[in-house]
């Protein structure tokens, strides 16, 4: 069976015109055309996945067939190098392996400390009645809670080392979705182009420079570097190089996520003073003062349920892509090799036979059960098989500590009626969103 070719795509840009102007809603129609449907981006065709269990097969039966690859890892690959995220399915088991006690259950509390921390420090400038630039504030945040769990020293360094390193991340996501939709634009003789190898050349510099100083003195920090650097029981490790790459990796992985998952649910609670009042009640009931720390995360289920729905109606990391490493079928549909596959979580958590008037933001679709881990629900928020997100439970667990620490002291207001406007580019994340502060005041 062939596969059908979604309307409206122009010659040499594809369906680009589609997907900077109305991203979500261009995605979310394409299972009009059938299970499988061919997109372009710019001069590639891919091949778009319309039912969850053909993304379950994609990424978790059938993992070997669709390996790592396709448009968005082929431009994100460019600078994560062999990171765990980019590298194909031949190393990424030893890979695995090896970065995986870093993300321990048991190791993950002690990273609690510093999250705190940086929590007050951010937002102990917040006034009442002040507009916060609510993306840029939860950039920072999340910035902070991988750049000081990755490398215990780097906070030391001020505040203009932290700048130059937030701008090199945000330089080199930007620049990745431009590769993606256009590939040769890259090659281009551009100032845009100069800036982003700068960037990255700088990026890689100052990690290079902090994992050579890891190994000269080999002391455990307590940081996620130090258990990089480690080696497991076997005397196998990562090289400085395969090291670099992770660090890369988790920058560019988690901070963008992370703050867009933040700012999308302080703007679902900006617009419903009810929830937001039962989720301020339920934090300051269990966690009336002192701070807020990963112990508490399982004291507050309408706040987990919460995130779930922000997850669901906006998952930030709305497409991920892999590539066909032979000739195979999928659903009948002839898939040749080499050929790009895109797993979109927004389409397939906006169906409607799967989530009923799925634009309806709902908190009520989660029992305290379900909440964060959606079990058995069609959810791919964090991906799912060998290549979930390894860094979920860190993430979550920084989510509802930041959420529930600020939603203790403060109310966020909406600046606009009505409906924020979404950024979809290598991440889903709401548009120039400002939200205004109002301090808590309780009886
Ligand atoms: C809300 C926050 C986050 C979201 C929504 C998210 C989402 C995802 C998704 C969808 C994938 C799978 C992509 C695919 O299958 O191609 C993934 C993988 C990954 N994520 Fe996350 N992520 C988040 C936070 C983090 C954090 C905080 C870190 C690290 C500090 C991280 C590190 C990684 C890594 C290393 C992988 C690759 C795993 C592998 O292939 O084995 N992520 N993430």
């Amino acid at each position: 069976m062939t596969v059908t070719h979604a309307p409206g795509a122009v010659p040499l840009i594809g369906h680009l015109p589609q997907l900077l102007r109305a991203p979500e809603q261009f995605i979310a129609s394409l299972p009009e055309h059938g299970d499988v449907v061919q997109i372009m981006l710019g001069t590639q065709p891919t091949y778009v996945v319309c039912r969850p269990d053909l993304a379950e097969q994609v990424l978790v039966n059938r993992n070997r067939v669709f390996d790592k690859g396709g448009p968005f890892f082929d431009s994100v690959g460019e600078f994560l190098g062999d990171g765990l995220a980019s590298c194909p399915d031949a190393g990424h088991t030893r890979m695995r392996r090896l970065v995986q006690p870093a993300f321990r259950r048991t190791r993950i509390p002690s990273y609690s400390d510093t999250i705190a921390d940086q929590l007050t420090e951010v937002t102990e400038g917040w006034r009442d009645g002040q507009v916060v630039n609510t993306v840029h504030d939860m950039q920072q945040l999340s910035m902070r809670f991988v750049v000081n769990t990755m490398f215990a020293g780097w906070a030391a360094e001020g505040a203009e080392a932290e700048q130059r390193t937030r701008a090199a991340v945000e330089t080199l996501v930007r620049g990745a979705f431009v590769r993606m939709v256009l590939p040769w634009f890259g090659r281009l003789p551009l100032p845009n182009n100069w800036h982003y190898s700068g960037a990255k050349r700088r990026l890689y510099e100052r990690i290079d420079a902090t994992v050579a100083e890891y190994r000269r003195d080999g002391a455990d920090r307590g940081d996620l570097l130090s258990m990089l650097i480690g080696r497991d029981e076997n005397g196998d490790g990562l090289s400085d190089e395969e090291i670099r790459d992770q660090a890369v990796t988790f920058f560019i992985a988690g901070i963008g996520t992370t703050a867009a998952t933040l700012s999308w649910t302080l703007y679902f609670l900006s617009r419903d003073s009810t929830l937001d009042a039962q989720i301020a009640e339920e934090v300051r009931q269990a966690r009336p003062t002192g701070p807020i720390g990963y112990d508490d995360t399982g004291s507050f289920p309408l706040l987990r349920r919460t995130v779930s729905e922000s997850m669901r109606i906006k998952p930030v990391a709305w497409m991920y892509t892999r590539k066909a490493i032979a000739d195979t079928e999928l659903a009948g549909h002839r898939i040749p090799s080499g050929m790009g596959i895109l797993v979109s979580p927004y389409l397939l958590q906006h169906r409607a036979d799967a989530f009923a008037d799925p634009e309806r933001f709902d908190v009520c679709r989660w029992s305290e059960q379900e909440d964060v881990r959606f079990r058995g629900a069609p959810m791919f928020p964090f991906g799912k098989g060998a290549r979930r997100c390894i860094g979920d439970e860190f993430a979550i667990n920084n989510i509802i500590v930041t959420l529930a620490t600020l939603l203790r002291r403060w109310r966020l207001e909406p600046m606009i009626k009505g409906p924020v406007t979404s950024s979809a580019r290598s991440m889903l994340e709401p548009k120039a969103l400002r939200l205004r502060l109002r301090a808590r005041r309780w009886a």
